[in-house]
């Protein structure tokens, strides 16, 4: 059964359609990536469909349950949480409070609250960290924290926006071993993501977006091939 399932979901800003109609379901525990030009709509999606933003029309089903029109906070509360390209955490909080935050969403008592943020902290890799203010931590490290304030909801599906940009190639292998070990977990994973490497060694299957419609969508290797997805993103010099 799909975990989560978008039907005609689309948004417009005034006249401007960011992400046209859009159908398509996603298994449970499936590795889910998304490319795209810049514009093309992938961030909108992700916006809509964590309750950011209200989609203009269509329905979304997760877990069985129509999630259209939810809150960001319901949605993440349902189990669909997402990460930001640009992260902001509280900078002169530590790393512990910053997990402790989103952690209360779960937890009403402060001390279970704490000592699952606690636990999630070590499971990114930031326990060295754990008492250190966010605002001192490297990108890696917020990158790390911003998978943390997620993990701290325990999603079921998790959506990761650019999760590797800003880091440099040797920062990189870090944080997919990470991801990879989320997804073992059990976390359906949905990603946009502009390093190819990275796409072609995560994702089981490949949306390509452009003008918020889909390109191509499809196996990794066959969604790469395809012309175009070459000229519309990728360029003569990938394939
Ligand atoms: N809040 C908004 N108001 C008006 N237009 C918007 C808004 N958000 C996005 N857009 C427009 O919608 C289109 C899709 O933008 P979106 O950010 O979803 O693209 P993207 O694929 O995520 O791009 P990038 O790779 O640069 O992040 C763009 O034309 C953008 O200018």
């Amino acid at each position: 059964m799909s975990l989560l399932t978008l039907d005609g979901v689309s948004k417009s800003f005034g006249g401007l359609k960011a992400l046209g109609e859009t159908t398509l379901e996603i298994p449970e525990h499936e590795f889910f990536g998304i490319i795209g030009p810049n514009g093309a709509g992938k961030t909108t999606l992700f916006s809509v469909l964590a309750g950011q933003l209200a989609p203009s029309s269509g329905q979304m089903m997760f877990d069985g349950v129509d999630i259209t029109g939810w809150s960001a906070d319901k949605t993440a509360a349902q189990g669909l949480v997402r990460t930001f390209q640009l992260m902001r955490p509280f900078e002169s909080m530590t790393v512990l409070e910053n997990v402790t935050i989103a952690s209360h969403n779960k937890f009403r008592s402060p001390h279970k609250a704490r000592d699952h943020a606690a636990a999630v902290v070590e499971r990114v890799g930031l326990d060295s960290y754990m008492y250190a203010m966010s605002g001192t931590l490297p990108t890696a490290g917020l990158k790390r924290l911003e998978l943390a304030r997620a993990l701290a909801l325990e999603p079921r599906m998790i959506l990761l926006d650019e999760v590797l940009a800003g880091l440099v190639p040797t920062e990189r292998a870090p944080i997919i071993d990470l991801l990879r070990s989320i997804h073992a977990d059990g976390v359906t994973v949905m990603f946009v993501e502009h390093i190819m490497a990275a796409v072609m060694a995560l994702s089981e299957r490949l949306l390509v977006m452009h003008e918020g419609r889909e390109l191509a969508l499809g196996l990794p290797e066959e969604v790469i091939a395809n012309q175009q997805v070459i000229d519309a993103y990728l360029g003569e010099d990938y394939s």
